[in-house]
């Protein structure tokens, strides 16, 4: 797929044609998303954040929930047929309960009562949609979280570090230094896995930045 044809025609009626790289389109509201891209040298020529409904199904499991939420963020984006549109999704999964973006102070701190001393997953979801095509990947890691005391979940949760974020902490915080372990991709678990989205983006005919 590649690069397009584009052809233009000047007032005088002289048509000029020449190749041109798609747009890319990240279908993400999440700054995360934004600053990821940019470590690997990917710079969005529009941000459209996706208005969908995050609301898991009846009995549905951490992993096709996420995939299927990334799929449709991913359609939900308006754009044209050659542009390249970049949506995600981040679950924290303990066990098969899904923990999403917690509403306020006191779920982020049931969300880390729970997750204490405890081993969970973070699944992400990648979609990458050009017209009517999709290329997906998803990545699941495994984070360990230490055992918090009264002080620390209260100190955490003062930071106000928890908004907006899935499972109600983030790694790439203060929230780190909760974290002892993680097996799989760190940039998963902030909201990208940069190595596989950078295959889906060149599978879409995205130009390669590294
Ligand atoms: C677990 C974890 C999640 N997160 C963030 C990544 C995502 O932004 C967010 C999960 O919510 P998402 O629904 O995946 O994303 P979003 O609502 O922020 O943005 P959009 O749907 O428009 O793409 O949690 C971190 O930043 N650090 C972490 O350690």
């Amino acid at each position: 797929m590649g690069k397009a044809l584009l052809t233009i025609q000047d007032t005088s009626g002289a048509m000029t044609q020449g190749l041109i790289s798609p747009r890319l389109i990240l279908g993400s509201a999440s700054p995360r998303r934004r600053d990821l891209l940019s470590q690997i040298g990917v710079i969005p020529d529009d941000i459209r954040p996706p208005d969908i409904d995050e609301t898991p199904a009846k009995a549905e499991q951490p992993r096709p929930y996420c995939i299927r939420m990334a799929h449709e963020k991913a359609l939900a984006v308006e754009a044209d047929e050659c542009d390249v549109v970049l949506s995600a999704d981040t679950t924290v999964a303990l066990g098969r309960r899904i923990l999403g973006k917690p509403a306020d102070a006191a779920e982020a701190g049931a969300f880390l009562r729970a997750l204490s001393g405890r081993r969970h997953s973070v699944i992400t979801a990648v979609a990458v949609r050009r017209g009517a095509r999709v290329w997906q990947r998803d990545v699941l890691t495994k984070v360990r979280m230490k055992r918090l005391d009264d002080a620390e979940l209260a100190a955490y949760l003062a930071t106000g570090d928890w908004q907006g974020k899935a499972g109600g902490y983030g790694i790439q915080g203060p929230a780190g230094a909760l974290i002892p372990w993680i097996s799989g991709s760190f940039t998963a678990v902030v909201g990208l896995p940069l190595a596989e989205t950078a295959v889906l983006l060149r599978a879409a005919g995205w130009r390669a930045q590294v």
